[in-house]
């Protein structure tokens, strides 16, 4: 039997929880900061950039976001982030990844819509072949930017609607930015078939999750920890198999938790609500995919067996047709009896 990093290290994934700029790898931010060489306070050195990602808050850590997103001027930019963002994600096995881009974000930085997004399709496109993995969009609001960005952010998967959309999210800060406001938005991604996965409790109490499932029609929840603090929420969201999106480390590097031991990961298991295992922004958080799983393995004392539930059941709530939802599950069970002889 192998040991279990090395376990997960060849278990096959989905991840239903990681963002497009969150996941410039440091090379790949080194080298977009030594274009901009001067005008930009990302360090264009990768050694220097572990000291940059050290947040102090959860307002600091969207600070830091948007000044990588200033990197990202082009489409060139575009299509070299989501080619290499992919082939990391390949890397850790991931078969299918359901990405968060932020469209509103580029084109209000000068990125045309339709190059935006032609520029993420043809780098699908091309890590479908080069790498054999599957990669959908989910188009999140920048929530700091409020209603205009939400309007813009459904204007372009309206008018634009890459193949690869299938999720309309919401993002960015939670605390002053209330999720009903974004209801119309919601409303009409949804009746255009886009599936609806915002943010919610994640820096805020579960009345924002409440909300996000009342107001938003949320399939699924980004984060989603504030939950343990409500019996009836915990309930509800078991009984209705609604998955939360768990970044075990993220919540700790933004300061959401105290410290990796609190995180409340087991007690929302023990409450029998749906999790999956994701990585955020993992450069940003010096985490990688495999690493959340070995840290959930650790939080909730998982062996193979149950590290290969986690990501069966990551596979149950992604957004997939049930014909390739078995595919990846038949793989997992096959990959965990070849371990286990
Ligand atoms: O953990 C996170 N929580 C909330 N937003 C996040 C997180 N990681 C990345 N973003 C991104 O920050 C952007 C701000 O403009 C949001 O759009 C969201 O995609």
């Amino acid at each position: 039997m192998t040991d279990l990093p090395t376990f997960i290290a060849g278990l096959p994934k989905v991840e239903l929880h990681v963002h497009h700029v969150g996941s410039a790898s440091p090379r790949i931010v080194a080298e977009l900061a030594a274009r901009h060489e001067g005008r930009s306070p990302v360090p264009a050195d990768p050694e220097a950039l572990a000291d940059y990602f050290a947040f102090r808050d959860f307002a600091h850590f969207i600070e830091v976001y948007l000044s990588v997103v200033d990197l990202i001027r082009d489409a060139d930019d575009v299509w070299l982030l989501t080619h290499e963002v992919a082939r990391e994600l390949a890397r850790q096995q991931v078969r299918y990844a359901e990405l968060t881009v932020t469209p509103y974000s580029h084109v209000n930085r000068g990125i045309p819509a339709p190059a935006f997004c032609e520029a993420i399709e043809d780098a699908r496109k091309r890590a479908e072949a080069d790498f054999g993995i599957a990669l959908r969009w989910c188009f999140d609001i920048p929530g700091e930017a409020g209603l205009p960005a939400a309007e813009q952010t459904l204007r372009i998967a309206l008018d634009e609607r890459p193949d690869g959309l299938i999720s309309f999210g919401l993002g960015g800060p939670e605390i002053g930015v209330p999720r009903p406001q974004f209801k119309p938005y919601f409303d009409q991604a949804r009746a255009a078939g886009l599936r609806s996965v915002p943010h919610a409790g994640e820096t805020t109490g579960p009345e924002t999750i409440w909300d996000a499932l009342r107001e938003l029609g949320a399939e699924r929840i980004g984060h989603g920890i504030s939950a343990v603090q409500d019996p009836a929420l915990l309930t509800y969201l078991a009984e209705r198999r609604i998955s939360l999106e768990i970044s075990p480390t993220s919540n700790v590097r933004t300061r959401a938790v105290p410290s990796i031991d609190a995180h409340p990961l087991p007690r929302i298991v023990e409450a029998g609500v749906p999790v999956s295992i994701n990585s955020d922004d993992p450069p940003m958080f010096g985490t990688t995919l495999n690493d959340e799983y070995a840290v959930a393995a650790r939080l909730l004392r998982l062996g193979p067996d149950g590290v290969a539930a986690l990501a069966r059941d990551a596979v149950a709530a992604a957004f997939l047709p049930p014909a390739e939802q078995a595919r990846i599950s038949a793989e997992i069970d096959a990959y965990r009896a070849s371990a286990a002889r």
